[in-house]
């Protein structure tokens, strides 16, 4: 078949200049765009395209098709697309992993971060810097839980992800305001960017219909300098004069020595601060929002919650019953295989991203009959193949028990995608295994340090989602807890 002869994917029509301007009136949020999307599949099939503003988008429903691009044409799926203005400013014009172009700079990138932080022989080098960041956070809510009846759980997971990413990126402790500091400024570009999107719509003019707005989004990033540059500045001159006072590599170590190829020169400062808000941002919101997921199931199905702490008492406390071992160490996650299950049907049931990032095809190409025009943007719908019922059973139901089946389950789609709340194929998260560390250790220990109940009064555990960067609890998790041990 020759491209001209197949037309683009089914969608509703677009208008020129009207169609930008609805959407534009419409504004949006993912929680609408979500329903919005299925309508459009119910009616025109799995794969759709949209032109939402000046930009034509095309979703995948469908597993076997998101396996069929993903993981068998991994190569033609995996570039971005050309970042919006905004995005180009606060990723120093494509120099992070998520935005590069699919080519040798971006390997150079991912293969820093996978090699240098996530391989599993450094991520153990963290273990020490995350017993003492689940200690900070045992001891906050211990102390938050004898004042208060009600505790928002999502502000602790949070503070403590912050505390452990921002350890790994500059490799110290750094102290409880300048964490508070940083957690402002990234979240505050995170979250807020939406805010600017008109600034992406020609630049040159509405940077200065909206002068003031465009002044705003300058000083997000200015303050982000203005609290990530001290610690990169400070790991280079430690490195300069030989000073490391730990062992520790750091991401910011790794960026000092890192070369661009193709350019054949080191990174500049702002690419630094670039590459570092990405790991942060990454890493935290990401991990914070699956955390509170996990544990708004645990309050909601007390049972599963008791299933977890029987399973630690028998396979890790053992038979002494030395229940005074407060801690649940990082070996003992492998002799938890319950855990494992709760921890994917957390991901499965509340993916915290229910797209993944925006992919972009390098050239034309002809995919399941239709036309994909070089540089369309093509994404998937995550929560929703996750929720297929032709896969899982009752796929709305909270049941890890489901897992149990599938012991070696293959979270990367590898050979069938059954969800894919990293991703897969070339893109695919580089964070997951980490990721999948942190998520276990940490519900393991809070759940074995504490007894999560509904507060009193509260009727029942609210699901509800919406939409920050990533996809939140519209009402966040309010619980009582008691110590357990
Ligand atoms: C529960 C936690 C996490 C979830 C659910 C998650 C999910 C995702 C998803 C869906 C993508 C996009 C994949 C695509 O575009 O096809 C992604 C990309 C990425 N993630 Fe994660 N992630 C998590 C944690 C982490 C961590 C801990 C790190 C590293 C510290 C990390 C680093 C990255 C990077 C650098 C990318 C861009 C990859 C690329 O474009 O090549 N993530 N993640």
């Amino acid at each position: 078949i020759t491209t001209k002869s197949v037309s683009l994917p089914p969608g509703p029509p677009h208008i020129p200049i009207i169609t930008p301007l609805l959407w534009l009136r419409k504004s949006f949020t993912q929680t609408q765009l979500v329903p919005f999307l299925r309508t459009l599949h119910a009616k025109h099939g799995p794969i759709i395209s949209l032109q939402i503003i000046f930009r034509r988008i095309v979703f995948i429903s469908d597993r076997s098709l998101a396996h069929h691009a993903l993981i068998q044409n991994s190569s033609v799926f995996s570039d971005r697309p050309i970042p919006l203005p905004n995005i180009n400013l606060i990723s120093s014009n494509q120099h992070t992993i998520n935005t590069a172009s699919y080519g040798a700079t971006w390997r150079t990138l991912r293969r820093n971060l996978a090699a240098e932080m996530l391989h599993p022989s450094r991520a153990k080098s963290f273990s020490e810097i995350r017993k003492w960041v689940l200690q900070t956070l045992l001891d906050r809510l211990k102390l938050s839980s004898e004042s208060t009846d009600s505790i928002k759980v999502v502000d602790h997971l949070q503070y403590a992800m912050f505390c452990l990413l921002v350890f790994m990126c500059f490799g110290e402790r750094v102290n409880d305001d300048k964490i508070s500091d940083i957690e402002l400024v990234q979240r505050a570009l995170l979250i807020g960017l939406n805010k600017f999107n008109i600034l992406n719509i020609f630049p040159k003019v509405t940077r200065i219909l909206f002068r003031k707005r465009w002044e705003e989004l300058l000083k997000l990033r200015k303050d982000q300098e203005d609290v990530l540059l001290p610690l990169i500045r400070a790991r280079k001159e430690a490195k300069e004069r030989r000073l490391s006072k730990n062992n520790v590599v750091s991401y910011a170590d790794t960026l000092l020595e890192l070369e661009l190829p193709e350019e054949k020169r080191k990174l500049s400062e702002d690419e630094m601060v670039s590459l570092c808000s990405e790991f942060l941002n990454a890493g935290t919101d990401t991990t914070s929002t699956a955390l509170q997921w996990i544990m708004a199931n645990l309050v909601k199905y007390p049972h599963v919650q008791d299933k977890i702490v029987e399973e630690i008492r028998d396979q890790v406390i053992g038979a002494d019953r030395n229940e005074e071992n407060k801690e649940i160490k990082e070996e003992d996650l492998q002799n938890l295989p319950y855990l494992k299950c709760v921890i994917l049907e957390g991901l499965r049931c509340h993916p915290p991203g229910h797209f993944v990032l925006p992919h972009a095809v390098k050239e034309d190409v002809v995919f399941d009959g239709y036309l994909l025009p070089k540089n369309v943007v093509v994404n998937f719908m995550v929560a929703d193949i996750g929720r297929d019922p032709s896969v899982w059973e009752d796929p709305l139901e909270f049941k890890p028990e489901r897992f149990l089946k599938d012991e070696a389950f293959d979270i990367t789609g590898t050979k069938e995608i059954k969800m894919m709340p990293f991703g897969v194929g070339r893109r695919i998260c580089p964070g997951y295994n980490l990721a999948l560390l942190h998520l276990e250790y940490f519900v393991a220990n809070l759940v074995w340090n504490f007894n999560w109940k509904i507060l009193e009064g509260a009727g029942y555990v609210d699901l509800s989602e919406k939409t920050e960067f990533t996809v939140v609890m519209k009402n966040p998790l309010q619980v009582h807890i008691s110590p357990r041990i």
